[in-house]
């Protein structure tokens, strides 16, 4: 007999964990994130018609589901320890793979974890490495514990605190000048945020503009940056009708960049990327891959 397997949802993004009665169980915020998601497309696409009326009428729900705070607090759940969460832990162990980073963790206050690097400096500072976090939720992932190495810069729609400016990435300044640029751009479960298909490819288009160019890597550092770190619900591209990884890969190539590293797990897919080249411009449209029961729609679209 055949065992029918059940098709992963879009929210299907955190691995599930023991509960405790104070904290929002993992299927209440797997719903809340889900419930989020859907509203926040079906609000594109009314904006786009231009019913005004029925955008803000899912706007209210919105609200009622918890709004971007409901969110953001359903999305720091699969953050925690107990969830697995933190995305930033692959990104340390894939820098310090490609020895960006020493590879043990604890950091000295006299010798800190750096290889060896001539500093672009980021502004004043001496710091050797620039990292633009775009959607951040907490100045305390592994990512933020290399203060000496890694000057973090952290924005997001709604700041949760210090820290994180609140900030939108479509709308932030593009940088002037190279020491604004930043060595690594970290996208975790951002693009999947993002409504419209077209929007997620101008973020993909823009992360190119934020980074550095590339220099010659330096003696035993792999050449892994500039850098995008890319992180994914599994579902985006394990089952969609309009992705898989071989697109998202494509498409990638076609903005300049390279894929060096990956990984999946159950719930979620990492990839880092380096950009090595000029956007190519070639478009990517629209276009169904695979169909199936249960699939979901995401997609890409680059104009
Ligand atoms: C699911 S949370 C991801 C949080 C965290 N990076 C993680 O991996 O768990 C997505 C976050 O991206 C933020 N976000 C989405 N689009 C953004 C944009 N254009 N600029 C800045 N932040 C954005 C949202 O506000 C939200 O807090």
């Amino acid at each position: 007999m055949v065992v029918k397997k059940r098709q992963k949802v879009l929210s299907h993004g955190r691995p599930p964990v023991a509960q405790k009665k104070e904290r929002m169980s993992s299927k209440r915020s797997r719903t809340i994130i889900r419930e989020h998601h859907r509203l926040e497309k079906e609000r594109a696409i009314a904006l786009k018609k231009g019913d005004v009326k029925l955008a803000n009428d899912i706007k209210e729900a919105i609200e009622k589901n918890g709004g971007i705070e409901g969110y953001q607090a359903a999305s720091k759940q699969g953050q925690s320890k107990d969830r697995g969460g933190d995305s930033s832990k692959l990104l340390v162990e894939w820098l310090q793979h490609a020895k960006v980073l020493k590879s043990d963790i604890s950091i000295s206050k006299d010798e800190p974890n750096l290889i060896k690097r001539c500093p672009h400096g980021s502004g004043s500072s001496n710091i050797p490495y620039r990292l633009l976090e775009i959607g951040a939720l907490s100045t305390q992932n592994a990512i933020s514990k290399f203060p000496k190495l890694i000057d973090v810069t952290r924005i997001d729609l709604n700041s949760q605190g210090d820290g994180i400016e609140q900030q939108d990435f479509m709308k932030r300044p593009l940088p002037s000048s190279d020491n604004e640029k930043f060595d690594i751009v970290s996208l975790s479960l951002v693009v999947n945020f993002v409504p419209e298909a077209v929007q997620r490819g101008e973020m993909l288009k823009r992360v190119a503009r934020f980074l550095r160019s590339k220099e010659p890597p330096i003696e035993s550092e792999e050449s892994v940056l500039p850098a995008l770190f890319l992180v994914l619900p599994l579902s985006c591209v394990a089952n969609s009708r309009y992705m898989d990884e071989d697109l998202l890969v494509q498409i990638m190539h076609n903005l300049g960049f390279v894929l060096t590293n990956r990984k999946k797990t159950s719930k979620l897919c990492y990839h880092l990327f380096k950009l090595d080249n000029e956007d190519n411009r070639v478009k990517t449209e629209k276009k169904m891959i695979i169909d199936g029961p249960g699939m979901n729609n995401f997609c890409i679209v680059v104009e």
